[in-house]
């Protein structure tokens, strides 16, 4: 079942057009890698999902709904949440209180705190410490616990292993499984591209606004992907 349908969408800035007509479709359940060099777009298409940019031609779709014109609160109240890149704590709050801060989207659904903790118990034991006093894994365990509390069914994750020793990033990316399992389809925009294609179902690779390959994980080609990423010769 089709969740999501972008089509043909453009975006930017003010007068900055950042992505020149975009397509993907996301099924309930999938996960959907990003890739691409800095400055592709792929934080633009992220933001523009969740409305923070707006779309200025073309559309989004989801559960049927056309939402391209929706505020971004209004699309946190449907299911669309991302967990932004650098996390994003806020630093005068407890871990606790950080967490519960993603229930202001007012959804109710089985996320509740229990689970949060459940999915990362190091959090229930720290729950009373200030986020930023976590470890850089840690406090990506928060961010993705604090977007978890909106209950989304689509979860949009902007480099959450920026940053991160490769031990806490499979870690991350073990949760985001169970996540997945859970029933929440995922876009997840990551540098490392073997992590990318290992974690999706499908992913795209972004340049210059634009999607310029696509495939699966079983389809993936070396060469193929490189010349997509830096528009290289094969
Ligand atoms: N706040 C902004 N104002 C103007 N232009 C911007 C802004 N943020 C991004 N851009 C431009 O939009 C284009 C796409 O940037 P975007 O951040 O979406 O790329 P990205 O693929 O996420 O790269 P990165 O990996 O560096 O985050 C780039 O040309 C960038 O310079």
């Amino acid at each position: 079942m089709t969740l999501l349908e972008v089509e043909n969408i453009k975006s930017g800035y003010g007068p900055i057009t950042a992505l020149f007509g975009v397509s993907l479709s996301l099924s309930k359940g999938k996960t959907l890698a990003l890739i691409g060099a800095n400055g592709a777009g792929k934080t633009t298409l992220l933001r523009t999902l969740t409305g923070l940019n707006k779309v200025s031609d073309g559309s989004v779709t989801y559960e049927g709904q056309d939402i391209s014109s929706l505020s971004s609160h209004q699309i946190a109240s449907l299911g669309i949440t991302m967990v932004p890149e650098g996390r994003r704590l806020f630093p005068s709050l407890t871990v606790e209180e950080n967490i519960l801060m993603g229930r202001c989207s007012g959804r109710n659904g089985p996320w509740e705190l229990d689970k949060v903790y459940e999915l990362f118990p190091i959090l229930k034991e720290r729950r009373n410490h200030l986020g930023t006093m976590l470890s850089g894994g840690q406090q990506q365990m928060v961010a993705v616990g604090r977007a978890l509390m909106s209950n989304p069914q689509v979860l949009l994750c902007d480099e959450l292993s920026l940053g991160l020793a490769p031990i806490i990033v499979q870690d991350i990316y073990k949760t985001l499984q169970v996540v997945s399992d859970a029933g929440v389809s995922l876009i997840i925009v990551e540098q490392d591209i073997q992590q990318a294609i290992a974690n999706c179902d499908e992913f795209m690779c972004m340049r210059d606004g634009l999607i310029v390959l696509q495939g699966t994980k079983e389809t993936a080609n070396r060469a193929e992907i490189a010349h997509a990423y830096f528009g290289t010769d094969k």
